[in-house]
């Protein structure tokens, strides 16, 4: 796992690097344009011509050694400078000494406009909002149709804190060894557009000393989190769980669900109901079980949990008076693995008097809506909604996950992981859905809480990417569960 940090620490981070393994920060500087350009050759056709903006910073001084670097390849490359070079960063100037002639360079306003932009203006060092000629070069960019690609961080964008006036709106953004904080946040995706995260190669031991709790996690390992499972093994060491949900129009959710949990390799799968769901989950998913319903329309009665490794609940539940009092019932009497989702989640928040029997085996999977519902409290902008369930499950002892791009996990410890899985294509009715069932299968099958979480979430964004590859804007959550048995081969889960 990737740790984050903030902006201002980026630079104490090369220095430590750079005086420990004995090179200069020129070197570091080279490495960073190089990564920049061998994605940029498989992205861009040599043909294209690239013109390059350069702020006097370090991150101007990356846009001169890739210019120097993509001449070099071929390209036709025109460099735009703005700010005073004389005043330039020491690694700025040097690059600036060593661009080819044939680069043609002059000041931003006389640089000819090249089909593709890069945008290597400012990067962590940004510090106050864009003014003067820098707000009229993005504003100008931002109006211009081109491929634009910022180097590390969008022009104008704060590493660690929510845009104010103008940025860059970039096409790409390639981010170097990890990816800032405030790329990660869905309000921002508008100026960060595709983000790509390259290693420069700095050691994660020179990470150890910052204490940052957050992380991104692009599936590092992510084999060595699977529980193997001896030949011997038979349908009971798979896990027997319960997903409760359901009512009259919206089955789909819970079987969804139960499909997710049976591709994620349950044992054996209990669906709690109503009445009018039983033949549609028969039918339609011959390998579940279905217990006794308790209502007709909405599920109601009580729910056995004795021999029951985990229980996820809440897909299509409703909020009728039996699903109400079934989410009291669980959470003041089952203290094993369990999964909220969805109504769970807004009866829990409807019932703010509930929140002290979470425990550490619980984990809720909200989508932004259902986080403002569970808190009460709106968050402000994705910075203060990080914070929000960072507070949350330290207060309360569980496990949040946050849905969305990047979805975050909070951790009762205090530490957050984005996970960098996922797609477009995944903004499909029933994606949730599925997520519930992985988790509860998982949870089920004897996986720790951290490792069921990271595995489940981490999965299902890459299901997600297959199924979408597949399918595009027209894939479904089914396409997305049918894809979790691939997800699984292709990390060489058996
Ligand atoms: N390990 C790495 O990730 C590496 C990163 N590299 C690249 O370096 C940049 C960071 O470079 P830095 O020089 O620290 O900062 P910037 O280039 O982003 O900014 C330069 C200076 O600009 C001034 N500033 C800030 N905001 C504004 C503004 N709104 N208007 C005008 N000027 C502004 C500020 O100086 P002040 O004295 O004016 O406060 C900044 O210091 C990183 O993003 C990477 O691209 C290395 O190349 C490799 C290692
Ligand atoms: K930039």
């Amino acid at each position: 796992m990737q740790k984050i940090l903030s902006g201002n620490e980026v630079k104490s981070l090369d220095q430590q690097y750079v005086a420990g393994e004995g090179i200069c920060s020129y070197q570091l500087m080279e490495r960073a344009a190089r990564v920049f350009c061998a994605w940029f050759v498989q992205e861009v056709p040599m043909e294209k011509s690239v013109s390059i903006y350069c702020g006097t910073g370090n991150n101007g001084g990356d846009g001169l050694a890739i210019a120097r670097m993509l001449d070099g390849k071929g390209y036709s490359v025109h460099v735009g400078l703005i700010g005073d070079p004389d005043s330039g960063s020491p690694d700025f100037r040097q690059n600036l000494q060593v661009l080819p002639e044939r680069v043609s360079l002059d000041s931003w306003e006389k640089c000819p406009s090249g089909q593709v932009i890069v945008d290597a203006v400012f990067g962590v060092g940004i510090n106050r909002p864009l003014g003067g000629d820098y707000q009229s070069l993005v504003q100008e960019l931002n109006a211009r149709a081109a491929l634009k690609i910022s180097v590390d961080m969008p022009s104008g964008l704060p590493s660690d804190g929510p845009a104010e006036g103008d940025v860059f709106r970039a096409d790409y953004t390639v981010s170097f060894q990890f990816p800032k904080l405030s790329l990660l946040a869905p309000e921002h995706a508008v100026f960060t557009g595709k983000l790509v995260v390259k290693s420069i190669g700095i050691d994660r031991r020179y990470f150890e000393s910052f204490d940052s709790r957050r992380f991104f996690y692009s599936g590092e390992a992510l084999e060595t989190l699977h529980k193997t499972f001896p030949n011997s093994s038979h349908k009971g060491d798979f896990g027997r769980i319960i997903l409760a949900g359901g009512s009259y129009g919206k089955m789909g959710s819970i079987g969804l669900s139960t499909r997710a949990a049976l591709r994620t390799g349950s044992g054996l799968v209990f669906c709690k109901v109503p009445a009018c769901g039983v033949d549609i989950l028969q039918t339609s998913i011959p390998e579940a079980m279905v217990l006794p319903p308790g209502g007709e329309t909405e599920v109601g009665g009580s729910l056995e949990t004795e021999g029951i490794d985990a229980v996820g609940m809440g897909p299509g539940l409703g909020k009728g008076k039996g699903a109400v009092e079934l989410v009291h019932e669980l959470l003041r009497r089952y203290s094993g693995p369990t999964v909220l989702d969805a109504d769970a989640i807004n009866i829990l928040g409807d019932h703010p008097e509930w929140l002290s029997f979470l425990h550490a085996k619980v984990v809720l999977t909200p989508h932004l809506k259902e986080f403002e519902r569970l808190t009460g409290i709106e968050g402000k902008n994705h910075f203060h909604r990080m914070d929000l369930a960072r507070d949350f499950v330290v207060k309360y002892g569980c496990v949040l996950v946050l849905k969305g791009a990047y979805t975050l996990i909070s951790f009762p410890d205090g530490q957050q992981v984005f996970n960098n899985s996922g797609s477009v294509h995944m903004a499909t009715g029933g994606s949730g859905d599925v997520l519930t069932g992985i988790l509860t299968s998982f949870l089920g099958q004897g996986y720790s809480m951290k490792n069921a979480v990271l595995c489940g979430v981490f999965h299902h964004g890459h299901a997600g990417e297959l199924a979408g590859s597949q399918f595009g804007r027209g894939t479904l959550a089914s396409d997305i569960l049918e894809k979790i048995p691939e997800s699984f081969r292709h990390f060489g889960i058996v």
